[in-house]
């Protein structure tokens, strides 16, 4: 659906200084799919989704989305090209004096459509993101979630291909956040659409997307589905990223007491991630079969599109070469294990 090939954007700043907002961007999107976009503040994420409709022109490199180059055509082309991809915002960027359905209907009005087929257009797409009996209302009077299904509507209107979401949940609450993820779920199922979206949060691409794209200083570091970034993440920006979203960041007080070396009654703490049945099957209850205890420290079991996903920090005591052997086995049953380090059981138990 979306092919990027070496594509670079340099911005010049007041100062003088240059930045490298995408510094070489080879990257194909499957059509049918949900590709998110992730990195830190400044990875170039919006240059990137800027790049995709051409709003931002690159400096070098192809983009290429359903077959056409865009980046060799002209203006009015591109304008008309444009009807192929929708977008949305993370603040809805709604007429303010325009009613639920003239927002709607604006994108219809701007590609030519005659009049008496947008009515019964904008009463579809209103219909099909849950807002009919909002139509006459204005934007102000709209919660958060309802201007986002508003620009979902817009986005649709002209039968797009594509649709590139910029961080359109990031000022939404996390229940209205699910509400419109399983929205744009829905649209990706029913209408076919391929998603591109742009976030910073780590649930998100955890809740909707099937494939993911972690950018850190305007290059691709890390992609994959989603499963196989989660579980098993190459870098280290990206395992970064993940500790937060999998409760599997190392309390401080036992931060503070890690040591590289095992200790004689001492514990060894591991992070693990699991996917699917290993995250479901009964891990802890395997490690004391083998004579190992077991001290949960932090973690969380949560859905990854229909498997569960397990993160966690445990303590591990008992024989050393014994809990060698049980790393080495949950390695080779598909976990990620990091070995944090070595703490004084005390360290444990003081909590
Ligand atoms: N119009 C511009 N002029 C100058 N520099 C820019 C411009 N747009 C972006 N940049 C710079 O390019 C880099 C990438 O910016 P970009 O907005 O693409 O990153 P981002 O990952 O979307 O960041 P954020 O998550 O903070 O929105 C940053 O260093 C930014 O300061």
């Amino acid at each position: 659906m979306v092919r990027l090939a070496g594509i670079t954007k340099i911005f010049h700043g007041k100062d003088g200084q240059t930045v490298a907002a995408l510094a070489g961007i080879d990257l194909n999107i499957l059509r049918g799919g949900i590709t998110a976009i992730v990195g830190p503040s400044g990875a170039g994420k919006s240059s990137l989704l800027r790049a995709v409709n051409v709003l931002e022109r690159p400096d070098t490199g192809t983009v290429n989305v359903g077959g056409r180059d865009l980046t060799s055509l002209d203006d009015e082309s591109l304008r008309r090209a444009r009807q192929s991809i929708g977008m949305i915002f993370q603040h809805f960027n709604l007429l303010a004096n325009r009613t639920v359905a003239g927002n709607v209907a604006l994108s219809l009005e701007l590609a030519g459509w005659p009049t008496a087929k947008i009515g019964p257009r904008v009463a579809e797409l209103l219909n099909l993101v849950g807002l009919t009996d909002k139509a006459t209302h204005y934007p102000a009077a709209l919660s958060g979630g309802q201007k986002q299904r508003v620009g979902i509507a817009r986005a649709l209107a002209p039968n797009p291909q594509l649709l590139l979401c910029d961080e359109a949940t990031s000022a939404l609450d996390p229940e209205t956040t699910r509400q419109i993820l399983a929205l744009i779920r829905k649209i990706n199922r029913e209408l076919g659409l391929t998603v591109l979206l742009i976030t910073h949060e780590m649930a998100v691409v955890r809740e909707v997307a099937d494939q993911v794209v972690v950018l850190e200083a305007g290059r691709i570091i890390e992609q994959g589905p989603v499963a196989q970034v989660f579980a098993h993440p190459q870098h280290q920006t990206t395992r970064c990223f993940l500790l937060g979203e999998t409760g599997t960041e190392l309390p401080p007080a036992l931060a503070a007491r890690l040591l590289t070396t095992p200790i004689a009654d001492g514990a060894t703490l591991i992070r693990l991630h699991a996917v699917g049945e290993l995250a479901a099957s009964p891990l802890l209850s395997d490690l004391g079969a083998a004579g190992i205890a077991a001290r949960l420290i932090a973690g969380r079991v949560q859905p990854l599109g229909d498997r569960p996903f397990a993160g966690l920090i445990a303590a591990l005591t008992g024989n050393v070469g014994a809990i060698d052997n049980a790393i080495h086995q949950l390695r080779a049953r598909g976990a990620e294990i990091e070995v944090l380090g070595h703490v004084a059981t005390d360290a444990v138990t003081a909590g």
